[in-house]
């Protein structure tokens, strides 16, 4: 294993996880690294198939050489042929001088298929074959070159599904998955939320020189209880967008995008329940719980206050004392 790479890609992605889920999956990956066989990475949009990608380059005896990454999913299915074989100069209308396709330069590294889910068919023969023989030849060329690769792929698709439905064929399949390894969406890594959470947040303070002083609780509950369908890079853009809009330092839920619905929690949701450290005393409960229930509904009344007050069966008066104790904007 190479320890200088492995320590170099540890530093640059959240690898220390405590979920077992995870570590299942990056187990499994260090034990594949040395190897040459295929590997599959399947998993949810945005869990981190392409970083594990990586962490498998960086461990393998290949980790000097280049990692080189295509997403089939960017191209056509004439333009995705050239960027993966390349061509020859005049192979075709506007080929005005030749292009080294990406397998040759990924000769003695990796090679990196992402979104394999949607290849058509006759790119799928083409590939098998690439994959097969590791002989290469350009567009408007009869010279074969060989090439030497591994090839790791991924995709978000159930491709049992795609072969049933005849879109997918078995023989390819089965080339590109002797190794399948799951990557856990992040919703089933609850384990590690709190410290990725962080994590991004560091990062983004870093990234964009914005210091952090406070994150409102009402923030910090949605954050620790979201579903996060996009999983990672959900996470990651929201951390970025809740520092970049945070104001002197805070985070408030105006950071957070409407579509979110923040605060339409129940009430009894606001303090988590499971958790023996995150006793407050009842006065503090009621405070926090009628401040952010207050917050809520002047969000979806517009800042309304006879409107709040009609929906509460409160007085105005009654909702203006409350914002002036609780200092609501
Ligand atoms: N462990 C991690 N540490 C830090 N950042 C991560 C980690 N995993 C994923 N990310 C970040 O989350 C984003 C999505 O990750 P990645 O591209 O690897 O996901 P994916 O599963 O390949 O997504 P897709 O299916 O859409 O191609 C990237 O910006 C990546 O840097």
């Amino acid at each position: 294993m190479n320890v200088k790479q492995k320590e170099e890609i540890q530093k640059e992605f959240f690898l220390q996880t405590k979920s077992p889920a995870f570590q299942k999956s990056l187990d499994y990956c260090a034990q594949v690294a040395s190897a040459n066989s295929n590997v599959l990475l399947i998993g949810e949009s945005g869990s981190g198939k392409e970083v594990a990608a990586k962490y498998i380059h960086a461990l393998s005896s290949r980790a000097e050489k280049p990692l080189v990454s295509v997403n089939c999913n960017a191209f056509t299915e004439t333009l995705l042929e050239a960027e993966l074989f390349g061509y020859e100069q005049g192979a075709f209308t506007g080929a005005s001088k030749s292009h080294t396709g990406k397998f040759e330069l990924a000769d003695q590294g990796t090679f990196f298929l992402d979104e394999i889910g949607d290849l058509n068919v006759t790119t799928q023969i083409k590939l098998l074959r690439t994959i097969e023989t590791k002989m290469v030849e350009r567009i408007g060329s009869n010279k074969k070159r060989h090439i030497e690769f591994r090839l790791i792929s991924a995709t978000n698709r159930d491709l049992s599904k795609a072969i049933i439905d005849g879109l997918y064929r078995e023989d390819f399949f089965y080339r590109i998955s002797t190794i399948v390894i799951k990557i856990p969406a992040l919703r089933e890594r609850k384990e590690d939320l709190k410290d990725m959470i962080m994590y991004f947040l560091d990062e983004m303070q870093r990234v964009n020189r914005i210091e952090i002083t406070h994150i409102e609780p009402v923030v910090w509950d949605f954050l620790m209880n979201y579903e996060y369908p996009g999983n990672i890079r959900e996470l990651k853009n929201l951390a970025e967008r809740m520092v970049v809009l945070s104001k002197d330092g805070i985070i408030t839920e105006s950071a957070l995008p409407v579509m979110y619905n923040i605060g339409k929690k129940p009430i009894h949701d606001v303090v988590d329940r499971d958790s023996v450290d995150d006793i407050v005393s009842w006065k503090e409960f009621k405070e926090r719980t009628e401040k952010e229930y207050l917050q809520h509904v002047l969000h979806v009344v517009n800042g309304n206050v006879a409107e709040a007050a009609r929906r509460l069966g409160i007085s105005s008066r009654q909702i203006f004392n409350k914002i002036g104790e609780y200092g609501i904007r």
